[in-house]
């Protein structure tokens, strides 16, 4: 009782007092453990205080991808990457290997062209942002084959500069293969920003990291049959006006020909556009018609085919993914190297255009009977007008310039090319839904 002061104010300066003291023994008594604290709360101000990542191109750190990807970066990644894009010594080999960072590997021209490569001894690194605008799963599906192959994939966008340059800072590419892209016509109707985002911005970034890289690497692009638009002389070719697109899709494929004539022209980039007819086969894109007129057949709903004015049919130059892969390795193997060091250019450069068609122009009504007759199910067919939203009568490609310069001979029809789709994609959807039973027992992409 004696302890307790007579009034409240002396209590409260005497208990502060007995407090201090309380303290200060116990500083005393742990004086490595507060050290300890004051270093740790050092080290977490110096931490917070140091410049991004992201800044430094040579730091071995995880880069925090801006993009909503994959962290990037570090000795592990970088090892892998190099891994990847190393092609395989082949001494006896005529053909000097080369070194490919392949943009939009994980869809369906970059799957398949990426395996291609890989399997002939190349070196192949994918890059790929798996946007949602179809099916990720089916993207997820052809990476992890790509895997299998020893293809890596990084996740990442190239609109992201950071990425690029580090890319190009870690693996010295001999060529690029661009066919990251929006794809689709019809799709510019609902969502025009991600056509400019990917087929003029993208384009344009890929261009840049590529001019200032050292070497600086071919590149080898997709554009598109599309750009013909409203053209009437068929068939196509190369020569003729490309100045009347009928589709925002078209009118950014064409932006990019003229952006790929700016970069050869100022940095001496060697670049070559292929002009893609409808491409076709399995692991293919949902999103086109044969695709998604297959899975309507299968479940009996009905199926819009288009017709244009007077009852006169629809035609596509449908082209399978083989034939036009094999144009997409020859490009690569008949580019000449860039002119330019430093990001300057020191002479003239190529730039070169080619169609990749079949030659062989089939109405849409004749693609509903072969997919009728492989899967064996009557379609409900609801013939309607083409709409105006995007869509072209017809394309019909003249291939003698790629067959000449390429060496580009298609070799297969839209019967033989549709019977390999349908074959894939019965096995694929009747698998279970589970990526590893997927993938298991289809052995590659190769159709
Ligand atoms: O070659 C090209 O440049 C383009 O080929 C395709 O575009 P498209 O030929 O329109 O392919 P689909 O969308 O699969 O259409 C194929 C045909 O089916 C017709 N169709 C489409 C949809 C539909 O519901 N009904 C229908 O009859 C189209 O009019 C077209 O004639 C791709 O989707 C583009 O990304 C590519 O760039």
């Amino acid at each position: 009782m004696d302890a307790v002061p007579s009034t409240p104010g002396k209590f409260k300066t005497e208990r502060a007092y007995y407090q201090r003291l309380l303290l200060q023994r116990w500083i005393h008594n742990h004086r490595l453990f507060v050290s300890v604290l004051i270093g740790f709360a050092f080290l977490a101000v110096v931490l917070l205080l140091s410049p991004h990542p992201s800044s430094s191109l040579t730091s071995s750190r995880r880069h925090l991808s801006t993009y909503g990807h994959a962290p990037w970066g570090g000795p592990a990644w970088e090892k892998h990457v190099r891994a990847s894009a190393s092609p395989r010594v082949r001494p006896s080999s005529s053909r000097r290997s080369i070194s490919v960072l392949v943009t939009g590997a994980g869809g369906f021209v970059g799957s398949h062209a990426s395996l291609a490569l890989k399997r002939r001894g190349d070196g192949v690194l994918g890059l790929d942002n798996f946007n949602d605008y179809y099916d990720t799963s089916l993207k997820r599906a052809r990476q992890a084959l790509l895997e299998r192959a020893g293809v890596f994939v990084v996740e990442g966008d190239i609109n992201d500069p950071d990425l690029l340059r580090k890319l190009f800072d870690v693996v010295p590419f001999t060529h690029v293969l661009h066919l990251a892209a929006q794809a689709g016509v019809r799709y510019a109707l609902r969502d025009p920003a991600s056509y400019v985002r990917s087929n003029v911005a993208g384009l344009v970034a890929v261009l840049e990291a590529a001019r200032s890289a050292t070497p600086q690497p071919a590149i080898v692009w997709a554009s598109s049959s599309s750009v013909y638009g409203l053209n009437s002389k068929v068939p196509f070719s190369e020569s003729d006006r490309t100045d009347r697109p009928a589709s925002l899709y078209a009118a950014t494929k064409k932006a990019g020909e003229e952006i790929a004539h700016a970069y050869n022209h100022i940095y001496g980039l060697s670049i070559t556009g292929l002009r893609f007819f409808t491409v076709y086969g399995p692991w293919g894109r949902p999103d086109m018609a044969y695709f998604f007129f297959t899975k309507d057949i299968l479940r009996g709903k009905p199926i819009s085919v288009y017709e244009g004015p007077d009852h006169t049919t629809v035609a596509r130059d449908f082209t399978y993914i083989d034939d036009i892969v094999r144009g997409c390795l020859a490009a690569l193997d008949t580019a000449q190297k860039s002119t330019g060091t430093g990001g300057k250019k020191r002479g003239p450069a190529q730039l070169r255009t080619y169609n990749l068609g079949n030659t062989t122009p089939v109405p849409v009504g004749d693609l509903v009977a072969i997919l009728e007759r492989l899967l064996k199910v009557k379609a409900i067919r609801k013939v309607m007008k083409m709409p105006r939203n995007g869509d072209v009568q017809f394309t019909h490609a003249n291939i003698s310039l790629a067959q000449r310069e390429l060496g580009y001979r298609p070799t297969t029809d839209l019967h033989t090319g549709l019977k390999k789709f349908v074959r894939w994609y019965l096995d694929y959807y009747s698998r279970s839904s589970s990526l590893g039973k997927k993938i298991s027992g289809i052995g590659g992409l190769s159709s």
